[in-house]
């Protein structure tokens, strides 16, 4: 039996099929995506709410990470990749011709499978964006990394040694200067690609604690193979089959009253 995660409970339960425009932060329409002749994506088409945790679930290759890759157009950098549909940010396609793409990769933050910091300081990673922005004084990029620090829960920890190199960082708490880099530069989205999967038990409880406390400032896309992890951390969950999205609901409804028998079967463990 998989338990969900308590702090869903006291949520407003959404209509996720009619969420009114200002309680979205992504929708997604009729997207198709192609690897060369292969489709990966078909016919998706979702709405994702402001200030929750959405999880993607399903088999291995069923099209979870390049669902998730589509909403800060990393897809663009797969050459043999094309997409049909659209993917509006608060009203706004962002698959238009003149849409920024670095501005958007600045409002869509992703945080990837195995932690990834740079081979700089703690303080260094998380300010890196800023610098990028140019941004230049002290008492504003000190002030960013306690903040983000602090967001990622991970100050405590490191604010004596900020000029230690990140590399020194065990596994868990590099993913968290990861997520403090992500959030430094205070984007709307956050998406995380199998965000623990490198990680040990402790580090990945961690991790799920924060990505509940991080919903509060940030709209949460997670894509997990672990579905004990999806009800912990999720409000809803979409289950992915082959490309196509088979049900999305609140987490606690897929993973007790599933509709549809593809996402019982995977629930129950039947395949995958
Ligand atoms: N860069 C790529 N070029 C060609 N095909 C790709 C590429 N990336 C993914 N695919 C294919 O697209 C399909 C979906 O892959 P994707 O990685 O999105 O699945 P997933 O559900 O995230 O899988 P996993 O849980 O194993 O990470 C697979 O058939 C995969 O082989």
């Amino acid at each position: 039996m998989i338990s969900v995660n308590p702090s869903t409970n006291n949520l407003e339960k959404l209509d996720l099929h009619n969420l009114p425009a200002e309680q979205t932060a992504l929708d997604i329409k009729n997207l198709n995506l192609y690897y060369g002749e292969d489709q990966a994506l078909h016919d998706i088409s979702m709405r994702i709410p402001n200030n929750r945790v959405t999880a993607f679930i399903g088999p291995s290759g069923c099209g979870k990470s390049t669902l998730l890759r589509c909403i800060n157009r990393m897809n663009d950098l797969v050459e043999i990749c094309r997409i049909d549909g659209q993917i509006d940010m608060h009203g706004h396609n962002i698959y238009d011709k003149n849409v920024d793409v670095a501005a958007l990769r600045r409002r869509v933050g992703m945080v990837f499978q195995r932690p990834n910091p740079f081979p700089k300081s703690i303080y260094e990673n998380v300010v890196y964006g800023l610098r990028l922005q140019g941004v230049k004084d002290k008492r504003v990029l000190d002030e960013a990394v306690e903040t983000s620090l602090r967001g990622a829960a991970l100050w405590d920890e490191v604010k004596d040694r900020l000029n230690a190199s990140a590399f020194s960082l065990s596994g868990g708490q590099q993913q968290r200067v990861v997520i403090a880099r992500s959030i430094a530069i205070e984007p709307e989205i956050l998406l995380l690609d199998e965000p623990t999967s490198a990680l040990d038990p402790i580090s990945t409880l961690t991790i799920e604690e924060l990505i509940t406390e991080l919903k509060e400032k940030y709209t949460v896309v997670i894509v997990t193979h672990n579905m004990q992890q999806a009800a912990r951390v999720s409000d809803q969950t979409a289950f992915l089959y082959m490309g196509k999205l088979i049900e999305y609901a609140d987490t606690d409804t897929l993973f007790t009253t599933p509709s549809e028998k593809q996402t019982e079967d995977y629930i129950t463990g039947r395949y995958g």
